[in-house]
């Protein structure tokens, strides 16, 4: 193997409070998280902070080899960073493959094996650094200048809320988020005769209250066009883009292609990212929702302001296990008393197969109100589910619907 280096440090023993990172996190971003200042400037799949380079090339006695040496590891530093600062808050997933050091670095604090690591630790990593190279590719075509101008012409956001709320009033049930999906990295090929259009109008017709649709390609078999095609197609239901968003970009993407809500996950993204898009969504009109799986993702959503919708995963997205008490486990006690507090609406999802399945999450977090409060009470409940592979697997999805509850809860044609 290559070195470059005569000893060893794991990167958790790197100080995160060392001078030299907080010095490179100030100099590119004044106020911006330092993935999101990327947003603006990346063109390749490596971010390049161009404003930074042509300071450095001015700086350096016109030695461009120099410049661009200390740029490399300026962007190196960068990048740890950002995973060191999402480590303090309990993230594994790290964002991009921890290459080695550019050849020329000489850390103070570090010598590290080149190559070391850069094997993704789980399904999820090995997405979330696919999505960064995706991304740059998709960004080198779409700047983001046009993508606010196809913003501005995008059909108007609808009320994601309103329609779960509806929904629930109208049924007593749990409001469906019906998801749109050909395939999964854990269920493989869903749906070999995939129409997406066709799909949600059949999820509509059996009362679906909102619809999901994933857009990732390579692991889902999903794309914004599908998205673009069912918003375009009449269907009414507001649409979720299903989505691994690691970059604002993708927030103007899908907003453009007719998106009315994105959902942001906990175990990719830091607080001061998901603090950062959710302020980008209000601008542009996207509801925010956001996804944990443990008691330590759900306190740090519990602490940011703003949040009005978390989904409870049952499926560990590191290990692929499924387990639907998750969503009970994580609304008890001081928790669950928080999220009614904070009038929060908690969305149940993955693994929901039967009549059994929803019943179950529909009683967690239930407190002891009578019935009927508890048919006027949104938060603090699960009153709302996504689902999937139960229902897109089904020959008629509509039907599938109806087997899901146990019972027939599309609108009746005169409310329809
Ligand atoms: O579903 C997967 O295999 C998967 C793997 C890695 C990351 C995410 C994954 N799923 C994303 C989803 O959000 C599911 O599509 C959603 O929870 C619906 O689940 P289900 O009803 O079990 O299809």
């Amino acid at each position: 193997m290559e070195t470059s280096i005569c000893r060893h440090v794991p990167f958790n023993s790197i100080p995160s409070s060392s001078s030299s990172l907080n010095y490179t996190f100030r100099f590119l971003t004044p106020s911006l998280p330092v993935s999101l200042s990327s947003t603006l400037t990346t063109t390749n799949h490596r971010p390049s902070f161009p404003s930074l380079r042509a300071q450095q090339s001015e700086a350096s006695d016109g030695s461009a080899i120099e410049a661009d040496s200390k740029v490399d590891t300026k962007e190196w530093k960068v990048r740890n960073s950002q995973d060191e600062i999402a480590a303090t808050q309990g993230i594994q997933i790290r964002r991009r493959p921890p290459t080695g050091p550019p050849q020329h670095y000489v850390g103070p604090f570090e010598f590290r094996l080149q190559n070391e690591g850069n094997t993704p630790r789980n399904i999820l990593e090995e997405i979330v650094w696919n999505k960064d190279v995706e991304l740059a590719q998709w960004k080198g075509k779409k700047p983001l200048f046009t993508l606010k101008k196809a913003v501005d012409n995008a059909p108007p956001p609808r009320d994601f809320i309103g329609a779960l709320k509806a929904s629930y009033s109208r049924t007593g049930m749990p409001a469906l988020i019906a998801e749109v999906k050909k395939a999964s990295p854990s269920g493989g090929v869903l749906r070999e005769d995939f129409d997406p259009v066709e799909i949600a109008k059949a999820y509509e017709n059996g009362g679906a209250a909102c619809i999901s649709v994933t857009t990732d390609q390579k692991y889902f078999q999903g794309s914004y066009e599908n998205l673009e095609a069912i918003r375009n197609s009449g269907v009414k239901c507001p649409l979720l883009c299903k989505e691994f968003i690691v970059d604002a970009w993708q927030l103007y993407y899908a907003r453009a292609k007719g998106a009315d809500a994105v959902s942001l996950i906990a175990t990719i993204l830091p607080d001061l990212d998901i603090k950062y898009m959710t302020k980008i969504c209000k601008m542009i009109g996207l509801t925010v929702m956001v996804e944990v799986q443990d008691a330590n993702e759900m306190d740090r959503i519990l602490g940011i302001d703003g949040i009005k919708l978390i989904v409870i995963k049952n499926r560990n997205l590191e290990t692929f296990e499924v387990d639907i008490s998750n969503t009970k486990k994580l609304l008890e006690g001081e928790r669950g008393e928080k999220i009614r507090q904070k009038d929060i609406l908690v969305i149940g999802e993955s693994g929901l197969f039967s009549p059994a399945d929803v019943a179950y999450v529909q009683e967690a977090g239930v407190k002891a109100y009578p019935k009927f409060v508890h048919f006027f009470m949104h938060t603090g409940r699960v009153a709302q589910i996504i689902v999937g592979e139960s229902i897109v697997k089904q020959k008629d999805p509509t039907k599938g619907i109806a087997e899901l509850f146990g019972k027939d809860i599309s609108v009746p044609a005169a409310l329809a």
